[in-house]
């Protein structure tokens, strides 16, 4: 089982399998109700989103869209170049539509204020944003967030859709990578 292969790799969990489907249950809840009369398109970013896109749309009881888009800042590394790159870009024109992005965490920002305001010159409705994670000592730029699952430390970590180097992202946990990992 990949899960007992890679408890060496890790601190600790830092939100089980249950945790996580309870923020998401969570999470949903809200959107549904602040979308209860209009027609939401989900952008999921990959491919970190990719899990808390197919729990949360899932979840969602109101009609929905999808669609993804793909950019990398990270690359193999733990830290954040700061330059985005659209790897994969939208089908879906945003003109009057209710925007809202999907991502797995918040690091420094930096992958999301850049996102925001590339969708916002689309022509859109609004465009708000769901993050599973967000480390809030790590962040380098203001970003108004509206769903946020759960504060973290400022710690890597991996599972449920993140990585690291492509690595663990079908973990069912999210958990803090051992620095011996990376360093
Ligand atoms: O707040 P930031 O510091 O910008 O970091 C957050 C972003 O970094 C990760 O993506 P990554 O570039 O690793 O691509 P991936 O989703 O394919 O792993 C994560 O999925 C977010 O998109
Ligand atoms: N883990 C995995 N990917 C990430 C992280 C993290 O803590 N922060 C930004 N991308
Ligand atoms: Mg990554």
């Amino acid at each position: 089982m990949i899960e007992d292969d890679v408890r060496e790799d890790l601190l600790h969990v830092l939100m089980s399998k249950e945790e996580i489907q309870q923020t998401v249950a969570d999470l949903a809840a809200q959107i549904d109700r602040d979308y209860a009369d209009k027609d939401v398109l989900l952008v999921g970013v990959l491919k970190g989103a990719v899990m808390v896109m197919a729990d949360l749309s899932r979840a969602i009881r109101s009609h929905i869209t999808m669609d993804f888009m793909a950019v990398s800042s990270y690359g193999s590394g733990t830290k954040s170049s700061g330059v985005v790159r659209i790897l994969k870009d939208l089908e879906t024109d945003l003109m009057g539509r209710h925007v809202l992005i999907v991502e797995d965490i918040i690091d420094s920002g930096l992958t999301l204020s850049w996102l925001k305001t590339n969708l916002e010159s689309r022509g859109p409705a609004s465009v708000e944003i769901c993050a599973l994670l967000r480390k809030p000592e790590a962040m380098k730029t203001e970003i108004d967030v509206k769903y946020v699952g759960r504060d973290i430390p400022n710690e890597f970590v991996v599972g449920y859709g993140l990585d690291f180097a492509e690595q663990y992202r079908n973990l069912e946990f999210v958990g803090t990578l051992a620095p011996h990992v990376y360093s």
